[in-house]
């Protein structure tokens, strides 16, 4: 139990998308992502759960929703009572695609109800509670961190050091049509695996971590690759092998898998990145293959989520928080 009260007024939270694994980095390895998810949260007389914007087809506006559940869990470790909430949710990131969005939820969640309490639970304790909730802990690190996280979870608690990324590298996911929900896509992952794969997964996974923290951009071809999960997904994703295989032939540093996918994930130099070869090698293979694939360049976001607080005295205070929402570039903090 706390001395938490809740405070009076609105939260708005910025929270960044990311990606998971970077190829043998499995349920270890994140990065945030220039792509965003915005959670408004007051307390209110009855709760009210707004969604907006194209992305969230499907959530929830109930008390079943992520969100509100994931709030009321700050509330109760904090021993409070604040049962009642006017959620409002945009997200620019596309959900069930492998870019984090129910980790952007949980943290964006996990903040702002925390704001609304006063920041009584540490940084710490959040991530603790984003693993736990996620079940592990590359997606939730890079949501709250920010940058590139290394982590490891026993199951009991979760560690982690955060990478600034390496400057001058940039970003292209290639989101396909279709979606693909984590558990299918670890429902295909082999009980077993050899001892000469796990020792694969073991050291690029070690080399790629290092590459990053120390920027050898030249080491990430050889380091991003993977045996332990991108083989068995890539049966789901048709033009996967072939484009994971040649990319770094286009233009690519590195290619993978985004977390459990469907999306593929490439890193470039900046000085090559926009040029168009990657793209169009992209779009000619998925055609090949019947599938529709939405291309954007994206930065590594440096930052976690920002945070704004609108108490009475705000100037848009008296304005609908989910019209505020859908205007949204609201510039939230630092
Ligand atoms: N903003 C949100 N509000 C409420 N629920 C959300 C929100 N974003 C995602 N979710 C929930 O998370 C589910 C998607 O989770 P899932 O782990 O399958 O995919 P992902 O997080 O997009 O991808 P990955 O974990 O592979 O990066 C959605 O179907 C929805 O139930
Ligand atoms: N590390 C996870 C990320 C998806 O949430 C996986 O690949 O299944």
């Amino acid at each position: 139990m706390r001395n938490a009260k809740p405070i009076s007024g609105r939260i708005i939270v910025k929270v960044p998308a990311s990606t998971a694994n970077l190829g043998p980095g499995f349920d270890s390895l994140g990065m945030a992502l220039s792509l965003f998810a915005w959670i408004s949260m007051e307390p209110s007389e009855t709760t009210r759960i707004t969604l907006v914007g194209d992305n969230l087809e499907g959530v929830s506006q109930d008390k079943t929703n992520l969100v509100y559940v994931v709030a009321q869990s700050v509330f109760d470790k904090a021993g409070i009572e604040l049962p009642e909430l006017d959620i409002g949710i945009r997200s620019d990131i596309p959900l069930t695609r492998g870019l984090g969005s129910s980790a952007s939820a949980i943290v964006g969640a996990l903040v702002a109800a925390n704001s609304l309490i006063g920041n009584v639970l540490t940084d710490d304790e959040l991530f603790q509670m984003a693993t736990a909730l996620e079940k592990h802990p590359d997606n939730v690190g890079a949501s709250l961190f920010g940058g590139i996280i290394a982590a490891a979870w026993d199951g009991t608690r979760a560690e982690y050091v955060r990478i600034e990324p390496p400057s001058g590298m940039d970003v292209l996911v290639a989101i396909p049509e279709f979606e693909l929900s984590t558990k299918k896509a670890r429902n295909v992952l082999p009980e077993q695996i050899t001892l000469s794969d796990a020792v694969f997964n073991v050291t690029h996974s070690s080399l790629l971590t290092a590459a990053l923290a120390s920027g050898r951009l030249d080491l990430l071809s050889h380091a991003m690759r993977d045996r332990l999960h991108q083989p068995y997904r890539a049966a789901l994703i048709p033009g996967m092998d072939r484009i994971l295989r040649e990319a770094t032939d286009h233009g690519a540093l590195g290619a993978v898998l985004s977390g459990a996918g469907p999306t593929l994930l490439f890193l470039a130099r900046s000085e090559h990145s926009r040029n168009g070869q990657l793209v169009a090698f992209i779009q000619e293979v998925m055609a090949g293959e019947g599938i529709t694939v939405k291309t954007q360049w994206l930065d590594p976001c440096l930052h976690g989520p920002q945070v704004l607080f609108m108490d009475e005295n705000h100037p848009d205070y008296d304005k609908d928080p989910h019209r505020l929402l859908r205007n949204v570039k609201v510039e939230v903090g630092a």
